[in-house]
């Protein structure tokens, strides 16, 4: 058992709640933001940092981070720091976050927003979309190959892009499908939840190149993301990093700066 597990548990009984609160027919209703802007993965193709940075107040791995702050603040301070993208986890219980955040995450900026959550139900897809994300994420130590084609598939049929998660060459080769549009490596391991930016380095040579490469997870310094980009990783998802300082946005300025000097 790993923390996934409990994680996945907890969100079916989760997503059952929320279907009964609100319907999937209201939900649709609710689909309010259609957006033109700039993909990530486009963004991420042509930027020179390539940074996603994440809202995360709190992590199984390190418990509170930074609960002093508010979302509009941080996402407008990203948005000024000059990132590709915002990632917000909207879980509760293990995160802290919550689908208030990602709609205040949209209201505040013009950025692409990514839901960080664990997507178990096309009913969470749905409700990214009326609140506000761009992107989605898919998890494939807890989705089977079908579950990610048929998520993917509906994600591109509401013009979100997805990024997909691996944490090895199993997940990696059965995960592999054209409606994917980004896939991330995430450097921790979730059993011991040490990171390791070798996993990155290891699957990116298995990873095809029409895919925007993101390597997730415990990046603190400048130094590994120049190793990184020789890898051929175009984006960097960083949360921790940012969040732990008094001003995120801040801080992240400060990283891209120092980054393309
Ligand atoms: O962060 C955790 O402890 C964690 C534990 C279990 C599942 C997922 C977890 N994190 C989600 C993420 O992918 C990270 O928030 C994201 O990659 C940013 O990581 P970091 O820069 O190390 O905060």
């Amino acid at each position: 058992m790993n923390i996934l597990d409990n994680i996945t548990a907890d969100k079916r009984k989760e997503v059952n709640l929320r279907k009964g609160l609100i319907p999937v027919s209201q939900l649709e209703h609710s689909v309010l933001f259609e957006r033109d802007t700039i993909s990530l993965a486009e963004r991420l193709k042509t930027s020179t940092s390539g940074i996603i940075a994440e809202h995360k107040r709190r992590s199984p791995s390190k418990s509170i981070i930074n609960n002093n702050l508010n979302v509009q603040d941080v996402a407008r301070g990203y948005e000024d720091a000059g990132v590709c993208g915002m990632s917000v986890l909207t879980d509760g219980k293990y995160f802290g976050g919550s689908l208030d955040d990602l709609l205040t995450a949209r209201a505040s900026c013009n950025l692409p927003l990514l839901r960080k959550e664990f997507i178990i139900d096309e009913y969470q897809i749905i409700e990214a979309k009326a609140y506000g994300a761009d992107v989605i994420l898919l998890i494939a130590a807890i989705l089977s190959k079908e579950e990610i084609k048929q998520f993917s598939e509906l994600a591109k049929s509401l013009n979100l892009d997805v990024l997909l998660e691996v944490h090895n060459e199993a997940e990696l080769q059965k995960s592999i499908m054209p409606s994917l549009d980004m896939l991330g490596v995430n450097n921790r391991n979730l059993k011991t939840f040490e990171v390791s930016l070798d996993t990155s380095k290891n699957l990116s040579q298995i990873i095809p190149d029409d895919f925007v490469k993101v390597s997730e997870s415990g990046i603190s310094a400048i130094e590994p993301i120049s190793v990184l980009k020789d890898y051929g990783f175009r984006g960097f998802l960083i949360g921790e990093n940012f969040m732990k300082t008094e001003n995120p946005g801040a801080s992240a300025k400060a990283f891209i700066k120092a980054l393309e000097q």
